[in-house]
């Protein structure tokens, strides 16, 4: 006799499901490879400053599967400094959705946000500008050959700020970005506080043997002009300096990469678009020599990579040192990485940009650019403009 079905079908959900089912504290992560949404916390991977986040994360998941958690994954952010805080946790319970095809997130989009803003830049254009000249100073004496200066804008609502119609408004703008939403609340903290933003720019997503890491340097904002896109798009295509910025990116992160890889192959640079901006963009893939390494975890590839050229700059700690000097605040999980990475060691982490962090009635915005020789303090400060437009535009936030 046969016996009855026990085993229930797993239910199948779409990425606006998971969407509506985001409550704050959740973790939420969209992009083309699919849509994650986590809740609950397992367990919480210690973050001591400094130390191997990867390693904490491979113990975590290994006591999870010891306890019974099954397909347990890490989630969450990790700041931008190796003595920035990171928060990521194994998840209590996750569900995937596939990708967000454009038309599955429209009734969430269309939720009012708050009407009424405040807008005070952190610090002022002018400062931000000086800061550039400054930068500028260092490149010269040959300090360093790149840095990331960044700027933010504090904007604060008349009520507040509800974070899923945020989401929905940002998959809507750019169904190919990756959208996220991470609870990154501190001890100590008067309300939840929640990094959320839309990246065009993956850090590394691995799939069994298989890696995929874009960089993007090198931008133009867009224009809503269709003839003068064309004509940034000729000159992003073809201009010294971008092509110089963008090779001193893909140097520093082919040589990362190289170690772990069997084959590694590296095009010529595109341009690629968002809605706010055209990038020169490098698609790396290559072959892992070792997939069961705890080293070629995704997670310990995002922690070796990080911080790429394209946030920090050339060489590194020098950078950094004038980042640290030449900002006026923190970045804290600005320009750091999001993202996941299950037991198995495959995931998917982005760099930690387009972003804001929201509490209350308050949203940090965050936007940087990168500064060679041959910047010019003014371009850099309306490309910084234009990159806060991803944010501003799913806050409804006039310019
Ligand atoms: C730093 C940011 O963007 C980065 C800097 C870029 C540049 O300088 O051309 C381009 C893309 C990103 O790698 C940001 O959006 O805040």
């Amino acid at each position: 006799m046969s016996s009855p079905v026990l085993a229930r079908p797993r239910p199948q959900y779409d990425a606006a499901d998971l969407l509506t089912a985001y409550l704050p504290g959740s973790f939420y992560y969209s992009s083309r490879r699919g849509t994650l949404l986590a809740d609950g916390v397992h367990a919480v991977v210690p973050a001591e400053p400094g130390t191997s986040r990867a390693q904490a994360a491979a113990r975590a998941l290994a006591d999870a599967r010891a306890a019974g958690l099954a397909d347990p994954i890490v989630a969450g952010a990790v700041g931008f400094r190796p003595d920035d805080a990171a928060s990521l946790v194994v998840p209590a319970l996750v569900r995937r959705a596939p990708a967000p095809d454009g038309t599955a997130t429209a009734s969430a989009a269309s939720v009012p946000v708050p009407a009424a803003w405040t807008v005070t830049p952190q610090p002022d254009p002018v400062d931000y500008a000086e800061a550039v000249r400054k930068a500028l100073l260092h490149i010269e004496t040959g300090d360093i050959d790149k840095v990331v200066l960044a700027r933010a804008l504090d904007v604060t609502a008349d009520a507040p700020v509800s974070v899923p119609p945020l989401l929905a408004r940002l998959t809507r703008a750019d169904p190919a970005a990756h959208v996220f939403a991470v609870d990154v609340t501190a001890p100590g903290d008067p309300a939840a506080r929640t990094l959320f933003g839309a990246s065009p720019e993956l850090l590394i997503s691995r799939r069994g043997r298989t890696v995929t890491v874009n960089p993007l340097a090198g931008s133009r904002p867009r224009s809503a002009d269709d003839a003068e896109n064309r004509r940034r798009i000729d000159d992003l295509r073809t201009a010294a300096k971008d092509h110089a910025e963008h090779a001193l990116v893909i140097r520093q992160v082919a040589d990362v990469l190289r170690p772990f890889c069997s084959d590694l192959d590296v095009p010529a640079p595109e341009v690629v678009g968002t809605p706010t901006m055209w990038h020169l963009s490098t698609r790396i893939t290559g072959t892992l020599d070792d997939p069961d390494d705890p080293g070629s975890s995704s997670l310990a590839l995002a922690e070796a990579l990080h911080p790429t050229p394209a946030v920090c700059g050339v060489p590194t700690t020098t950078a950094r040192d004038v980042i640290a000097d030449l900002e006026p605040a923190s970045r804290g999980y600005y320009a750091g990485l999001v993202g996941w990475s299950g037991a198995d060691g495959d995931g998917e982490w982005v760099v930690t940009i387009r972003c804001a962090e929201a509490s209350g009635r308050s949203v940090r915005v965050h936007a940087g650019a990168g500064i060679v020789a041959g910047s010019d303090p003014e371009a850099e400060l309306a490309e910084t403009r234009a990159k806060f437009r991803t944010l501003l535009g799913a806050l409804g936030v006039a310019e």
